[in-house]
């Protein structure tokens, strides 16, 4: 199957869904809630353990991020619509409709199902390709049920009808399908009735409902019905019906999340129609249900969206810099991607961001059984969370405020293991209190999911128990908290177990001074209480929450108690924003994501100030590679000296022993002989001549033949081998680069080839024919010469017999000539020098020909082999300057976004500063 062409594998907002977020009106109140049972419930009844084993988290093959505990969630902004496509709509090549369609996905529809409709599979999949890039990341896409399909196309999800395939089979599947999915896909079903909507979103776990068609008024009901049972959205179809105002008005009154609409109705609505109806929800006050929405949607229609739960109602300078600070974040975010693309903690930044204007998030932490839960049960007044002396806390538990009674409350569990429970205290109008599993505890699971969560807290209450104060382990999960830059209150809890005031403040001072030290500040808050007790005080006293902490803090004796409530009012103030804790808090909210962008940036300031010391080491090892030819010169130019004195000296000896010859020959003793030879004309070969040539000139040029084909192999070895050695010393060090440059790879060979040995020419160039022809001349000319001046009379008979025949009128001439026969024989001597030193010229000629060409050789293979390197090194030289001056552009993107960060952190702590 041919992959779509699409470039976004993941789902819609996957940059802002925090891992933990179902939907994000999780993140205030839900839209619809189901009828409440209480928390400890969730562990016990079988279909909830049904739930547990589907919701199992998943072990990924491979951690993906820092925190692997589980997948994230798709965000849904509700309420919304939901285009219901035909395949043959999408591939039809009507502009008009595709026009609509991005229209549509621009603005007011969050989710797009593309229906199967009988179309063959082939034409699903085109249709779907062909959707998800027109829509990109502005809608969710499902496909309806062709789990398959969904999955080819790395669509959002899937929607099964309520024959379809379970829930969790359809999800595992498409999970199975991309083993490198970060974000959940989305499982959808098409309910008909009340029953089958209740179990479609509780046992089954789908992520939304579609409510079938039928009459508009009944569904509206039933969906009114389904307001207390039913948390998910619910989506009315209503591809068949034409939707008056009125209608969809009604049906978002009555509770659903929005409607199903074809593309021919949504082309009928008109924008106008749209705004008046999204609009009047958006007013409408009908007792805190829809405001409570309007935190959650932006996508394109809730400009004026009040909010309204604790510190997200802020002030207009709080706004102002939230609005900074989001761009700030983003632009961090960009050059983090840029610096560090596997910097996989930056989905961290990501959820900060996204959670910037989020209720702040107190989150405790402590080893198992140091009393976490009856903390937060104390806080709350209530016994909500599970207490234990084995580890009772295996989950991320996020409680956040409802105002439903306690009947109402509910929770939702997630796949990645985490709880949102709504509860009703108030502490929680204010606050998100985060319960974290115990971090000493055996599994590491649950040890990391507490680690995990840490840079996501805006204050840490760590809490330390009385029987085992400050462990090892305690003091390593500080050391990372810190890490992060979090703010932590510590709380020394069962202190009364302490006999006396005298082993508690004991114990306090040890503490104390352990903290101060690890965290190197004076300023460390300790509470010691006693929890257990604080809860059972609250629990026997009145439900009346509001006189409840004045009544036990003036009435109970108890220490621990009291001093809790200490703890309590701290966290109060600390909620107050007229207070100064209170201006506190909202600095660390808003210090939360800026603390989480430093630490990101400041990694990777040091991962690319490595980077960067790499390629400039990168560069400087290409560099000393292509210098290296130099110190390769050097060397082949002492060992060239061997070959040449070689061959210098063999010319040498040779030009000896020519002298020799010719001094040991060329006598006047034996001067008619010569001359006989001279005269006989060049015929006749004298016997000194033949002997030159044969037995000296021969042999000796054959000599030097041998000796240059030794000089030019062992030239061609050593560079070729040299060359070898670089092209290896490359490919070694950068074996990335070398499968890409087969090209560098012909090229270079071709420069390795060998040079053309000018050494050999000139040896192959003279000969010893010639050169023996050419004395052989030499001696005719300065016999003649001699001969001519001595005159007949000096030669002897059998000089004259053997001349006479041949050159008798020269002689004769010659004899006239003549002026005396001393002065002709004294310059003998003269003249046989005279050859003497032609031969010596010659030699020496030749020896210095000989020279330069085999200095020419060499030069040429050293000129050859540093071209080799220059080309062979030019793409790893370019590759490494490339990434020098990435790294360059980036660390100053990162110096720059780091100012930002700066002034950002300046102004968040001139919060209260006009
Ligand atoms: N004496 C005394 N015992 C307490 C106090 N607070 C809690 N405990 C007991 O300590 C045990 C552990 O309490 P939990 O609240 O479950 O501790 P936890 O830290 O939430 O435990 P995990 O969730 O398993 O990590 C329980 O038996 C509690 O009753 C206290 O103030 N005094």
């Amino acid at each position: 199957m041919v992959p779509c062409s699409v470039t976004s594998p993941s789902s819609p907002f996957t940059a802002i869904i925090p891992r933990h977020t179902f939907f994000s009106r999780s993140s205030s109140l839900p839209l619809r809630r189901a009828r409440a049972f209480p928390i400890n419930s969730l562990s016990n009844g079988s279909s909830s353990q049904f739930n547990q084993q589907l919701f199992r988290p998943r072990d990924p093959p491979q951690p993906r991020t820092l925190f692997p505990g589980g997948y994230k969630r798709p965000e849904l902004k509700v309420p919304t619509l939901v285009l219901q496509l035909d395949p043959a709509e999408v591939l039809s090549a009507d502009t008009d409709a595709l026009a609509l369609i991005d229209r549509a996905v621009s603005k007011w529809v969050g989710i797009v199902v593309l229906a199967s409709n009988e179309a063959s599979g082939g034409k699903l999949y085109e249709a779907a390709c062909s959707l998800k890039s027109l829509i990109q990341d502005r809608a969710y896409l499902l496909v309806a049920e062709r789990v398959d399909i969904a999955a080819a196309t790395a669509a959002s999800g899937v929607l099964l009808s309520d024959q379809g395939l379970p829930t969790v089979v359809a999800r595992n599947t498409m999970l199975d399908s991309k083993s490198e999915l970060v974000v959940l896909p989305l499982v959808a079903r098409i309910v008909q009735t009340v029953d089958a909507a209740v179990n479609a979103s509780k046992s089954e776990g789908a992520d939304f409902l579609i409510y079938g068609g039928g009459d508009l008024n009944r569904v509206g009901q039933e969906v009114g019905s389904l307001y207390e049972s039913v948390k998910i959205p619910i989506f009315v179809s209503c591809v068949k019906n034409n939707m008056s105002y009125a209608d969809a008005s009604g049906l978002l009154a009555s509770g659903a999340s929005g409607f199903v609409t074809s593309l021919a109705n949504f082309g009928l609505f008109g924008d106008e129609f749209l705004h008046k109806l999204f609009g009047t929800v958006y007013a409408s006050d009908d007792g805190g249900r829809m405001s409570e929405n309007k935190l959650n949607v932006d996508n394109g229609f809730q400009s004026e969206t009040e909010v309204v739960a604790g510190f997200v109602k802020l002030e207009d300078r709080e706004k102002l810099l939230i609005e900074t600070e989001r761009l700030v974040l983003n632009e961090a975010i960009e050059v983090i991607k840029r610096a560090a693309p596997l910097m996989e903690e930056v989905s961290l930044l990501n959820d900060a961001v996204s959670q910037i204007d989020e209720p702040f998030l107190l989150v405790i932490v402590g080893e198992f059984n140091s009393g976490k839960s009856t903390v937060i049960n104390a806080l709350l007044g209530e016994r909500y969370l599970k207490e234990g002396v084995v580890p009772t806390t295996n989950e991320i538990t996020f409680l956040r405020y409802t105002d439903l009674d306690i009947e109402q409350q509910q929770c939702e569990r997630h796949p990645d293991g985490q709880y949102i429970c709504y509860i009703p205290a108030p502490i929680l109008k204010e606050m998100t209190i985060v319960d974290t599993p115990g971090t000493n505890v055996i599994l590491q699971r649950q040890q990391r999911l507490t680690e995990e969560f840490v840079p996501r807290a805006d204050l840490l209450l760590f809490v330390i128990s009385a029987d085992r104060p400050l462990t090892g382990s305690e003091i390593a999960f500080l050391r990372y908290s810190q890490q992060w830059k979090k703010k932590a209150v510590f709380v020394l809890n069962k202190a009364d177990i302490y006999q006396n005031n005298h082993e508690l403040e004991e114990a306090m001072s040890f503490i104390k001074d352990n903290i101060q030290r690890l965290l190197n500040t004076e300023d460390v808050i300790l509470y010691p209480v006693s929890a257990r007790s604080a809860l059972e005080a609250k629990l026997m006293a009145t439900t009346n929450v509001g006189r409840l902490n004045e009544e036990l803090s003036t009435s109970d004796s108890h220490y621990g108690a009291t001093s809790f409530f200490e703890l309590e009012n701290f966290l109060y103030s600390f909620l107050d924003g007229s207070t100064i804790p209170g201006m506190d808090r909202m600095r660390l909210k808003l210090e939360t994501p800026v603390a989480i962008a430093d630490r990101l940036i400041s990694a990777c300031e040091t991962l690319v100030t490595q980077d960067y010391r790499y390629a400039k080491q990168d560069l400087a090892a290409v560099e000393d590679i292509v210098n290296n030819v130099n110190d390769f010169a050097l060397n082949m130019v002492t060992e060239s000296l061997s070959w040449r004195r070689q061959t210098l000296s063999l010319i040498e000896t040779t030009k000896s022993r020519v002298i020799e010859l010719v001094e040991a020959n060329l006598q006047l003793s034996n001067f008619d002989i010569i001359a006989s030879y001279a005269f006989k004309g060049e015929k006749n070969v004298m016997p000194t001549t033949s002997r030159i040539q044969n037995d000296i000139i021969g042999p000796a040029v054959s000599a030097v033949q041998k000796i240059l084909e030794e000089y030019g192999n062992w030239l061609y070895s050593k560079y070729t081998q040299q060359g070898r050695l670089y092209k290896e010393s490359f490919e070694k060090r950068w074996p990335s680069l070398s499968h890409e440059s087969s090209q560098i790879n012909f090229e270079t060979d071709q420069l390795l080839k060998k040079v053309d040995q000018a050494g050999s020419q000139v040896i192959d160039n003279f000969s010893s024919n010639a050169v023996s022809k050419s004395f052989e001349q030499e001696v005719r000319e300065m016999i003649l010469g001699t001969f001519g001046q001595l005159g007949v009379a000096g030669l002897s008979a059998s000089l004259l017999t053997s001349v006479l025949q041949t050159t008798l009128d020269d002689l004769l001439a010659l004899g006239i000539c003549s002026a005396g026969g001393y002065l002709a024989i004294s310059t003998f001597p003269a003249r046989r020098q005279k050859v003497i030193d032609k031969v010596k010229r010659k030699a020496d000629t030749l020896a210095y020909e000989l020279e330069e060409a085999m200095k020419k050789d060499l030069t040429e293979a050293i000129e050859n082999l540093d071209t080799f390197v220059k080309v062979l090194s030019k793409p790893y030289q370019d590759e490494a300057q490339n990434r020098l001056n990435r790294l360059v552009e980036i660390q100053e993107e990162l110096s720059n976004v780091e100012k930002k960060l700066r002034t950002l952190q300046i102004d968040i702590q001139n919060l209260n500063v006009s």
